[in-house]
């Protein structure tokens, strides 16, 4: 593809997010809830969505702009001793499940990313945060893919091109870190 379609296609992406803009912002009212009530925010995803699950935990734990207090999140993708084990032991498709049940407790939220909507460990793991009672968010692409049915909210980026779909989930990841700095820093 050329440097120009890429572009357009990234444009089309963009210029429909406003499609989307209230579960964007039903998210960030329930991320803002979910700080409030002392819950933790839980991150995982594959490839490019696993690099977006720690960059925006980190965002949260760290800083984003403003000066506010740290905020809890974790990215279930980063501890290599974890995922080696698990996935040695018994199988990758289980991998964040593990996770979710050691860590995930009823006042949190959980946010499964996955372009295809198909990825079979996220699928598993929403699952098991849900029997544990946490509110449990997708971020895919437009077709939702299995999780359109499994999720109990879905962010849709508005395309069916994995890598567009991962740039629109990053800036809405990094809106909603505007969103919790506007709300929560005191800068
Ligand atoms: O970043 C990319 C493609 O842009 C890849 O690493 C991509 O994330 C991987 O193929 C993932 O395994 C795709 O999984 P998913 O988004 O369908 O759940
Ligand atoms: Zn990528």
């Amino acid at each position: 593809m050329s440097f120009e379609s890429a572009l357009q296609r990234h444009m089309q992406t963009f210029n429909r997010l406003p499609e989307i803009q209230a579960d964007v912002q039903a998210l960030a009212d329930q991320v803002a809830a979910t700080f409030a009530a002392g819950g933790k925010l839980l991150f995982m995803g594959n490839g490019g969505s696993a690099a977006d699950s720690q960059h925006l935990a980190a965002e949260f734990v760290v800083r984003y702009k403003a000066e506010r207090r740290a905020l809890p999140a974790i990215a279930l993708t980063v501890d290599s001793s974890i995922l080696t084990a698990h996935s040695n032991d018994y199988s990758f498709d289980s991998v964040f499940t593990r996770q979710i049940e050691a860590l995930c407790r009823p006042d949190d939220l959980v946010i499964g990313l996955s372009t295809s909507g198909n990825s079979a460990n996220v699928i598993s793991a929403i699952e098991a945060a849900q029997q544990i009672g946490a509110i449990c968010w997708a971020w895919t692409g437009e077709s939702g893919g299995k999780l359109d049915s499994i999720a109990d909210h879905l962010i849709k980026a508005p395309s069916t091109e994995t890598a567009r779909i991962q740039e629109a989930h990053i800036f809405i990841g990094h809106w909603l870190c505007e969103e919790m700095d506007r709300l929560l820093g005191s800068a």
